[in-house]
């Protein structure tokens, strides 16, 4: 007799959701009126979709000017505006999820998506905030979706003072809130851990980059 097979308890785990994340999220108080908002494994069937971004993102690399040369940024990016459809659609589903959860004190909803690729542990940003946009001058917030390998979230004050740091896996939530683009800087700093890709998901409301 042919058995029909059955999808395991492990396929099932695969589906990649998010559910709204009232009532599990933990806000951590930094100082100047900056705070970072954390939701460990917010996504689930993070393989799914890391497979799925590694090979349906059309990622770039990027170059930046440093003084008088060019440098290759140790990372691939992409990039998505109000309009464009996102890569996965669990990202479409986060970033519903995120604006309607910050609604009141957001006063905005979160529109585009910033990825990143860290395809090893080589791979880094360097101490920066969210400054180019409104984020200089106003408070905003950045919503980052992990998936892949381990990587931490540093901050630093700008003022002086101790640094904070935040775990980002697979399928962590990490929100950086309040003035914490302007009075605070953040890095991935590189690692010699031997670490896998990870791909992070960065939703910013209009006009913040
Ligand atoms: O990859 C991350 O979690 C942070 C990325 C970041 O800070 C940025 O792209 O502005
Ligand atoms: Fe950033």
């Amino acid at each position: 007799m042919q058995i029909a097979a059955q999808p395991s308890m492990f396929d099932l785990d695969l589906l990649p959701e998010v559910t709204p994340p009232a009532g599990r999220i933990r806000r951590l108080p930094l100082t100047d009126g900056a705070w970072v908002d954390v939701l460990p494994g917010w996504l689930t069937g993070s393989d799914a979709v890391l497979d799925h971004l590694m090979t349906a993102v059309p990622w770039r690399a990027e170059r930046r000017q440093m003084y008088d040369r060019e440098v290759a940024v140790p990372r691939m990016l992409a990039w998505y505006g109000p309009q464009d459809e996102l890569p996965h659609p669990v990202l479409d589903d986060a970033r519903e999820l995120l604006s309607a959860h910050y609604a009141r004190e957001l006063g905005e909803p979160f529109v585009t998506a910033g990825l990143c690729l860290y395809r090893d542990g080589s791979d880094s940003v360097a101490w920066h905030g969210d400054r180019i946009g409104r984020g200089a001058a106003a408070d905003t917030m950045v919503a980052i979706v992990s998936v892949g390998s381990d990587r931490v979230l540093h901050l630093r004050p700008r003022n002086g003072g101790p640094a904070r740091r935040f775990a980002q896996g697979h399928g962590d939530l990490v929100v950086m809130g309040g003035s914490c683009q302007r009075t605070w800087d953040h890095a991935i700093p590189k690692t010699t851990r031997p670490v896998g890709p990870r791909v992070s998901v960065q939703f910013r409301p209009a006009g913040v980059a």
